[in-house]
């Protein structure tokens, strides 16, 4: 059996994800057609070789601006290794990749620029010494060419003095007498002794090391490197672009407390905070807000008449996740009359995920939980035409024929309505195989997902599409609380966790087991982090329904999570209680959060439970896992607990994904005795 599943595993591991598209200029041939090249990069695991490995692969477009004539690829697949950014310049004549690679064994990174078939520049900015390490990562990275391109702006870690022992050799500052070595001790990098071992605050969880955000700005004919010095130490600034003109920067900046901002060592920082809109002026230098100081804003964008910021707000703290003033999704919302129209309304694809739009030219990725991802492009119709869309597939998925799926409602039973925001609904995906016979009773796996404040989309998802093809029913239930249901749903759950989302979990499967199909001897659940919070109430509450349990990183008591995860508002928050950074925590609050959480029902717990850790898990830290193992083994539950070092609260390295995957498998036949 196991080699069988792994083979599966293995075959549909194998379609890989759009993870980026960029569409170039418009070219007008030398036979009077216009065409766009469209780029795309694409990740997929390697088992072989234990990694996500990223691939590019291009595309021609012949269009006349309004509809698709001709387009197919122009080329193969390459694999795309080292780059930690790159972006095409405006015109399309030039590429900047942010590369990193290793000289003599040193990690060294490197600016480069493409001109059309060679590289002019390789910037060598780990030996300038102007900056850290540059950010790669999504919530403050960017590599953004001017308008002109001439410069590049990006973000990097501050450089900071090099610290040394008050005992390193030739330290002893006071024993200098010769004054060529008090020159040369002068002349040194600028070092404070007895910060060495000084604590660096940082971002948390997958932003580890990243602490004090710069905005850089490369002059590129220059070869001149500047870090902006004019933004106040009291914000961090990211996703940055420039300003009509070049004039001045925009960027996004989060406001953190910090005592003494030269030291580095007061920072607070957080993530989840206030942050504003800023524009710094680049001749001037003043750094003014362009967004309200009350509010957490994300994202902006500049319109394509260089005359508009969008850009998405929402509440300060308050559940993560939480409805957005501006939602992107692939609708139109006309700006002007605030009307939302659906472009893919009369597809039958599960999802839609819009990749770039360029001059109304859109490239999207879509999939479903019975069909891998396609990319297709088309242009926006004009106003009033939407269902007249047409997509252009340039890169087609086949659907999996064993596979059926579909989206079930649910009214929640009256008892179980919120009085605070009544009548709210919520759905659940279930995926079975076809072709069972109807006598066949199929086992079935429970999935709520993490957040809480997350949802599960009708995608291609790799899990349950494996889970389905070895003969697995799987619910993936989106209870009250996930998001793109509305703000009151979201603000449903905080404070009822470990009830309203159990119950909504519950009443689901049993609705499901009464439309029948399914063994109720047969149910098992799993999930991870609140996911895997809700498997272990689940087990807890209803220890004689499930018959078996696998939790990823699961929270198993806020109380004792809050003082060590990198999200401490988030267990303030979900267990009923409004957020400050200078909350002081009471024994009746520390007692509220252990009530709602699963640890509670420990004692009830009967299904043997299959636990997967993350070693650098900063968000929902593995003491988490290892409190419910010991738990759970002096009360003589059945338990396994998978370890896995250098994987953090995702335990998505290849190894760890494909491993635990199996292990989940075989936990749960094993203990359903298939
Ligand atoms: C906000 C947050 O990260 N909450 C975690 C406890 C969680 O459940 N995370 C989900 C999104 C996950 O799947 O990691």
């Amino acid at each position: 059996i196991p080699d069988y599943i792994a083979k599966i595993y293995r075959e549909q591991s194998q379609y890989p994800s759009l993870s980026r598209a960029d569409v170039g200029p418009v070219i007008t041939s030398q036979y009077g057609g216009s065409y766009s090249n469209i780029s795309t990069e694409w990740t997929q695991q390697d088992l072989e070789r234990n990694e996500i490995v990223k691939f590019c692969r291009q595309y021609i477009v012949f269009h006349d601006n309004k509809s698709i004539v001709y387009s197919g690829p122009s080329g193969n697949c390459t694999e795309i290794k080292g780059e930690l950014l790159s972006q095409d310049s405006p015109s399309g004549e030039m590429k900047a990749v942010m590369r990193e690679c290793s000289i003599k064994g040193e990690e060294k990174q490197f600016l480069e620029i493409w001109h059309r078939n060679r590289k002019i520049k390789s910037l060598n900015l780990t030996e300038l010494k102007k900056h850290g390490k540059v950010y790669e990562d999504d919530q403050f990275g960017c590599l953004v060419w001017s308008h002109s391109e001439t410069h590049l702006l990006y973000v990097a870690e501050k450089k900071r003095p090099k610290a040394e022992s008050y005992f390193q050799s030739g330290s002893e500052s006071t024993l200098l007498v010769d004054e060529d070595e008090v020159m040369k001790s002068a002349k040194k990098e600028d070092s404070v002794k007895g910060d060495q071992f000084v604590y660096y605050e940082d971002w948390g969880e997958t932003l580890v090391t990243k602490a004090t955000p710069v905005l850089c700005i490369l002059d590129i004919e220059g070869n001149n490197v500047s870090v902006l010095e004019s933004i106040p130490d009291s914000i961090s600034p990211g996703q940055a672009f420039w300003a009509p003109n070049d004039t001045g920067v925009v960027f996004v900046g989060w406001w953190h407390d910090t005592a003494d901002a030269n030291s580095f060592t007061m920072l607070c920082v957080f993530l989840y905070a206030r942050s504003s809109l800023f524009y710094v002026d680049l001749t001037g230098g003043k750094c003014e807000r362009l967004s309200s100081d009350s509010a957490a804003v994300c994202s902006p964008r500049l319109s394509p008449d260089l005359c508009r910021i969008v850009y998405l707000e929402c509440e300060v703290y308050g559940p993560h996740q939480q409805c957005n003033k501006l939602c992107m999704d692939l609708i139109v919302v006309d700006t002007s009359t605030d009307q939302v129209t659906s472009l893919t309304s009369k597809s039958n694809m599960g999802s839609w995920c819009l990749l770039t739009i360029h001059r109304d030219l859109m490239v999207v990725s879509c999939s479903s939980p019975n069909c891998p991802p396609s990319l297709r492009v088309g242009f926006l119709p004009v106003s009033g035409s939407e269902d007249e869309m047409s997509w252009v597939t340039l890169e087609e998925a086949q659907t999996q024929p064993e596979i059926d799926w579909q989206i079930l409602s649910f009214t929640p039973p009256p008892e179980e309505d919120n009085s605070q925001y009544p009548g709210l609904d919520y759905e659940a995906i279930l995926l079975k195989p076809k072709d069972v016979t109807e006598k066949t009773k199929l086992p079935l796996i429970v999935n709520p997902h993490g957040g809480p404040h997350s949802v599960i989309v009708a995608e291609w998802l790799l899990s349950p599409a494996v889970f389905c093809s070895v003969g697995f029913g799987v619910l993936l239930v989106n209870y009250r609380g996930s998001i793109g249901y509305g703000q009151d749903s979201i603000l449903s759950l905080p404070g009822n966790v470990g009830t309203q989302d159990v119950k909504d979990v519950q009443f689901a499967v049993e609705s499901v087991l009464k439309q029948g199909g399914f063994d109720r001897e047969k149910v098992v659940v799993t999930g991870g982090s609140h996911g895997g919070f809700l498997a272990c109430h689940l087990i807890g509450q209803y220890p004689d329904f499930y018959k078996a349990c696998a939790a990823r990183n699961p929270v198993i008591n806020l109380a004792s999570m809050i003082g060590s995860t990198d999200i401490p508002d988030w267990c303030m928050v979900e267990a009923g209680f409004d957020y400050k950074t200078n909350t002081l925590l009471s024994p009746a609050m520390l007692e509220q959060m252990l009530n709602k959480s699963p640890i509670k029902h420990v004692t009830q717990v009967k299904a043997p439970v299959l636990l997967a850790l993350g070693e650098d898990d900063r968000r929902v830290p593995n003491k988490q896992g290892l409190e419910y193992y010991k738990s759970l083994k002096a009360f003589n539950v059945p338990v396994r607990l998978l370890w896995y070092p250098d994987n953090n609260h995702s335990l998505s390295k290849v190894d760890a994904e494909s491993d635990g995957f199996m292990n989940i498998v075989l936990w749960l036949i094993q203990h359903l005795s298939l």
